[in-house]
Formats: C-alpha cells, sequence, structure tokens
C-alpha cells in the first residue's frame, strides 16, 4: 500500500484541514502521523516534548512515518518537522508529495492562540519565522507539487491538490 498524497507543511499550512477535505473528496481515508505518534506515546505531543525532549519525539516520528507511509492508502500528513529527518525524506521518493505553502502572516494568523504546538508556545511569531526560514527550502525540495495557500479557502485549496493526484 502506499498514500495516494502526502501533505506536507509548516504548522499552521492547513495540513490537517486541507487534508481531511481531500480524502472526503476522494472517498478514501485521512491519516496524520501527529496523532500516530500521540497514540503510540499514549500521551498529548506537548507532553512528550516536555517529558522526554525533543529527540525522543522525533524518533517516534520517524517510526510513525515510515509505519504510515507503507500502510496509509489514502491521505498521509506529516508533522511539520517531519522533513527535516533526511531519513523520512528519503522515504517520499516515488510518492506524490503536496507542499501546502504559506507566508508567516496567515501562519501566524492561522496558528493564533492555540497551545497544542510545543515550538511555538514563546514568541510565535518569532518561531514560525525561524521555521520557515529554515525550512521552506527543504519543503520545496522534498515536494512534487507546491499549492500556494495564501488568502485561500481550505476547500479551494483541496479541490487544486486533488487535480494533482493521479
Ligand atoms: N486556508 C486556510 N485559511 C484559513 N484558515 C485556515 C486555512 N487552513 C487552515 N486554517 C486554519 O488554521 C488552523 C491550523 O490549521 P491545521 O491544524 O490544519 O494546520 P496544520 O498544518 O495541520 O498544523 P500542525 O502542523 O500544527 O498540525 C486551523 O484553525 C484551521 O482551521
Ligand atoms: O513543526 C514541527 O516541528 C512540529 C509540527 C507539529 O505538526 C508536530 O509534529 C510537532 O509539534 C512539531
Ligand atoms: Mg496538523
Amino acid at each position: 500500500m502506499a498514500p495516494r498524497v502526502v501533505i506536507i507543511g509548516p504548522p499552521g499550512a492547513g495540513k490537517t484541514t486541507v487534508g481531511t477535505l481531500v480524502a472526503q473528496r476522494l472517498g478514501t481515508t485521512f491519516r496524520d502521523t501527529d496523532a500516530d505518534v500521540e497514540r503510540a506515546a499514549g500521551k498529548p505531543i506537548t507532553d512528550i516534548f516536555v517529558e522526554d525532549g525533543e529527540a525522543a519525539f522525533r524518533s517516534l516520528e520517524r517510526a510513525a512515518v515510515a509505519t504510515a507511509l507503507d500502510e496509509q492508502d489514502g491521505v498521509l500528513a506529516l508533522g511539520g518537522g517531519a522533513v527535516v529527518a533526511p531519513e523520512n525524506r528519503a522515504l517520499l521518493a516515488g510518492h506524490v508529495v503536496v507542499f501546502l505553502d504559506v507566508g508567516l502572516a496567515d501562519a501566524v494568523s492561522r496558528v493564533g492562540l492555540n497551545r497544542d504546538r510545543p515550538l511555538l508556545l514563546e514568541s510565535p511569531r518569532a518561531q514560525l519565522k525561524r521555521l520557515l526560514d529554515q525550512r521552506r527550502p527543504v519543503y520545496l525540495e522534498a515536494a512534487t507539487v507546491t499549492v500556494d495557500t495564501g488568502g485561500r479557502t481550505p476547500e479551494d485549496i483541496a479541490d487544486e491538490v486533488v487535480k494533482h493526484v493521479h
């Protein structure tokens, strides 16, 4: 089995929101490696970061990405930082990988005051700027398709993603 489409992008890109809509449109299932990691650890991602550290989270995430790419046949969203690991990028070869591109202003407003993102707990705007600056080239490189999400509705973005799914 292989996912029909893998969705990547930073926090606030809309991976979960758009991915769920794409799965509905394709009549298939949606899977998110963040949820898989939480299930494997038996606790929320924020607690994994606080109690076990980011390295422990990344290790669980690598395992979750490998398993999900193998098992999932619908839509798969990766955690926002998953593509930073070369092992995960290598596993994406041959898949349809959609990067949901988002600018800083949209990412900040979408993430808002949500407290579920451990890397953004302090100075969300500055942290998001750092993540986007560091990772945007990595997302672009890992993706087979880049979809601009700026000022667009999740429904409109989902329609464009579906067009790229074979
Ligand atoms: N195109 C959009 N326009 C406006 N708001 C959006 C759009 N896409 C997503 N949102 C909103 O932004 C917030 C973040 O979206 P979502 O949780 O889907 O992002 P994500 O990429 O999965 O983030 P994370 O990496 O933290 O899991 C949600 O409140 C969602 O409703
Ligand atoms: O951008 C990141 O590094 C992260 C994004 C989220 O999806 C989670 O995977 C976690 O909060 C880390
Ligand atoms: Mg998400």
